[in-house]
This record gives C-alpha cells, structure tokens and sequence, in this order.
C-alpha cells in the first residue's frame, strides 16, 4: 500500500486531539434517546441471604479473567495527551483486571512514530487488552498486513473492528465506501490470529446485523448502543460547512438504545460472547445490562473524564461501579454475575 501524505495523517491526528477536547467540553451526549435501562427494575429482596463480603464480580471473556465484569471502552491514541490517558487506563485496568481497549490506530499505521501512544502492553501485562481500527478501512487499502501490526502495537489479545456509518457521513472527508465490507470481514476473520470483536460507536448492532457479522466470522459483538456519547454531535462540532452541521443535529439522537441491542443480539445468538456499552453510566447500568444477557459492559466517556483528572479519579470511578454492581447483586440475593443473569430478577416495566 502507497504511504499516506502527510497531510493525511497530520489530519488524523488532528482529528483525535478533537475528539478528546470536544467530549471534554461541549454538551455532546444523547438527549432524548436513551440507554434504554430505566424501563427495566430489579426485583428488591429484602432477604438476600448471603454475606455482602463474599460476592464475586469475577467474569471470563474471550478466555481472560476479570475482577469485574468491566471493558474501559475504546478510546484514543496517536497525540502526546493520548498516550498519557493510555497509560493512565492501562494502569488501572491492571491494578482491577478490567478489559481494555484503545482508539483507533489508523493513525499509527498512517504516522508510525505515534505507534507508542498505542503500545500499553508494558503497563498492562495480564488485561485482556483490544486492538481498534475502522472496519470501513478494508475498503481503503488496508488488509491483513495492517491489521497484524495493529494488534502486534498492544500484543492486543483481540482486535475490534468498529463500524461507524453515521459519524464517517457526519466527518468532514469521512471516509463512506462500506460496500462488500461483511465479505471482507469475512476474508479478514478467517486469516486473523486473534479473535475479531465487531464494535458500533453508540448508535447500536441489532440481533440482525450481529447475526450476519457472527456468520461472517466475528467472534464477539460490543452493541455500543444509543443512549451516551453521540458521535453526531461530536462530528457536528467539527463540522465545516452548514451540510455537517445540520447532519449532525438532525441525527444527534439517531440510533438503538443499548438495552434494545442487548436483548435482540441476545435472542439471536444465546452463547456469543457479548459486550454491553453505550451511555452505561453507573453499576446499576452495568449489572442490568448484564442480567439482560451482556456479558461485560463498557464505558468510555466516564473513563475519559476521570483520566484527564488523575490517577486517583480513576481509582475512585472504579471502586464507586464495582460497590454498585456488588450492592445491586446483594439486594438481588445473587453471588455471582452468573447467578444474576439467571434469577429472573430484572423486571420490564410496563
Ligand atoms: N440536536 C442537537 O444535538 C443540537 C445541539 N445543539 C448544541 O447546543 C449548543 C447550543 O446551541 P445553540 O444553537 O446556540 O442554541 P440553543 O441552545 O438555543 O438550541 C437551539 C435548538 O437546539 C436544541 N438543542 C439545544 N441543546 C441540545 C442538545 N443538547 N441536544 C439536542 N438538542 C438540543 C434546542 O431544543 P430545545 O429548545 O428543545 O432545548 C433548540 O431547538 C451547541 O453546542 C449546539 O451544538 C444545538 C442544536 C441542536
Ligand atoms: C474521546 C473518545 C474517542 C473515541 N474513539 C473511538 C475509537 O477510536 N474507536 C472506537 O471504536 N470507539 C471510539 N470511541 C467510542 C467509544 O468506544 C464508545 O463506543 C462510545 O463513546 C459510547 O460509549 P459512552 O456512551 O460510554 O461514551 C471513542 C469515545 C470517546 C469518548
Ligand atoms: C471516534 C470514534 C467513535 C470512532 C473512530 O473515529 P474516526 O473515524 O476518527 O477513526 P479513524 O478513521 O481514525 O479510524
Ligand atoms: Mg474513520
């Protein structure tokens, strides 16, 4: 594949020191649309039964261990703030054993000096730990090759591909060729090392279209459903003609809710592994979306926030989610995550 000019990366990079700032600082959540979660309640014990102390939040994914069932959602790289919060998440993600994942590194194929910003390995030695690029980037020269330094940056034990149509419609030279892609997923899959995770970015994967990536060979679904962060409006923020800015307002609030995902991937595929994320906000969020069938609930912004803050910020998020899933399995007289997910305790209300 030619190298990119210059100016190509020098605009990506660009592009991620943008996306840090404006989630940072500008009103960029969905608001009408949401997670979807408050239609559901557990069903309160008031005797549960068991000793606070011995609930285990422990899960298993893609073969790794966490001490709680929690994914620090893909985020960033590829500028010097970037690899600092990198290092920050990787930290943490070590000293709990959550999963992690980092932005997309098609800005360290595209400007290799910034591969480091990516390469959290040494921070994180036992997490399991998610390589990111764009799905749509197999439609614009990349292949195997590229994919295999990507996860070699972050000996990734998986590599998520994330699809992302509205935001690419929204960014200014988005890049919104996503012909024959589930064939190249397809070819993709089949040659990779590790396994493939197929990832939305907040507007959501239906039971349908989890169906057709499963039978293209992805090994795990994060929904990233509406509800949180809104790339729309994110991108509307950067937009430079009045085109985007209207995109991005008319479709701020554009996607499924989290919940809705969760249950129609859920009804398709009953044992793939399933990550739920997308305007999860707190551990009651993350234990409903796991007694609907997630087996692991990611968070991005919340985690952006903390890292900008300090290390102890990150620490204080952390221990405030896993007391809430713990409290939330307590006063449901569950154990273990296992338990949850088949007590019936999650209600629909009407
Ligand atoms: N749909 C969106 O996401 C929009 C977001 N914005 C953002 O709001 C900020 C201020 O906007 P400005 O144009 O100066 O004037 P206003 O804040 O007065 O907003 C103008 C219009 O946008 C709607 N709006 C404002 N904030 C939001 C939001 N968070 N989500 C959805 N709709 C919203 C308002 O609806 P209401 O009167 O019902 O609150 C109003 O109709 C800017 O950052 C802008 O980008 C602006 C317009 C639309
Ligand atoms: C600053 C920032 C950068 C992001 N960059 C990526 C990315 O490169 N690749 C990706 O798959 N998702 C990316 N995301 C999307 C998140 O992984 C997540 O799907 C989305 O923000 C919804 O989750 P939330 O509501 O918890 O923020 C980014 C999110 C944030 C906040
Ligand atoms: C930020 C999110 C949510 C996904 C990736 O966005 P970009 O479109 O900027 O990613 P690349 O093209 O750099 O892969
Ligand atoms: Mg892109």
């Amino acid at each position: 594949m030619n190298p990119p000019t210059t100016s190509d990366s020098a605009q990506t990079q660009s592009r991620k020191a943008d996306h840090i700032r404006i989630c940072l600082e500008e009103d960029v959540q969905f608001r009408d649309t949401t997670n979807g979660l408050e239609r559901y309640r557990f069903t309160h014990s008031c005797l549960p039964e068991i000793d606070r102390n011995d609930i285990d939040l422990s899960a298993t994914f893609l073969g790794k261990k966490l001490n709680a069932p929690l994914l620090i959602s893909s985020m960033t790289g590829g500028t010097e703030e970037a690899g600092i919060i990198n290092q920050r998440l990787a930290g943490l993600a070590q000293h709990y054993k959550l999963a992690m994942g980092v932005g997309s590194q098609r800005v360290a194929v595209e400007k290799p000096q910034v591969a480091d910003t990516f390469a959290i390995r040494k921070y994180a030695p036992d997490v399991l730990l998610f390589a990111n690029v764009g799905a749509v980037q197999l439609n614009y020269k990349y292949g195997l090759d590229e994919c295999l330094r990507i996860i070699d940056m972050l000996e990734a034990d998986a590599l998520i591909l994330h699809i992302n149509p509205l935001q690419e419609c929204i960014q200014p030279r988005g890049d919104v060729n996503f012909r024959g892609l589930l064939d190249k997923i397809n070819q993709l899959c089949s040659k990779l090392p590790v396994p493939a995770i197929a990832k939305e970015v907040g507007n959501g994967i239906s039971g349908a279209m989890a169906e057709k990536l499963i039978a293209a060979g992805v090994q795990a679904i994060d929904v990233a459903g509406a509800g949180g962060t809104s790339w729309a409006k994110v991108e509307g923020e950067r937009a430079e003609n009045a085109m985007q800015r209207r995109l991005g307002r008319t479709f701020a609030d554009w996607g499924m809710p989290t919940a809705e995902c969760i249950t129609s991937v859920r009804a398709i595929a009953p044992h793939i592994p399933l990550i739920a994320s997308g305007g999860l906000r707190d551990g009651l969020d993350v234990a409903k979306a796991i007694a609907l069938g997630a087996d692991i609930a990611g968070l991005a912004m919340p985690f952006l926030q903390a890292a900008v803050e300090s290390e102890a910020a990150l620490q204080d998020l952390t221990e405030v989610l896993i007391a809430e899933i713990t409290t939330v399995l307590f006063c449901t007289g569950n154990a273990n995550l296992d338990q949850l997910k088949h007590s019936g305790s999650l209600q629909r209300l009407q």
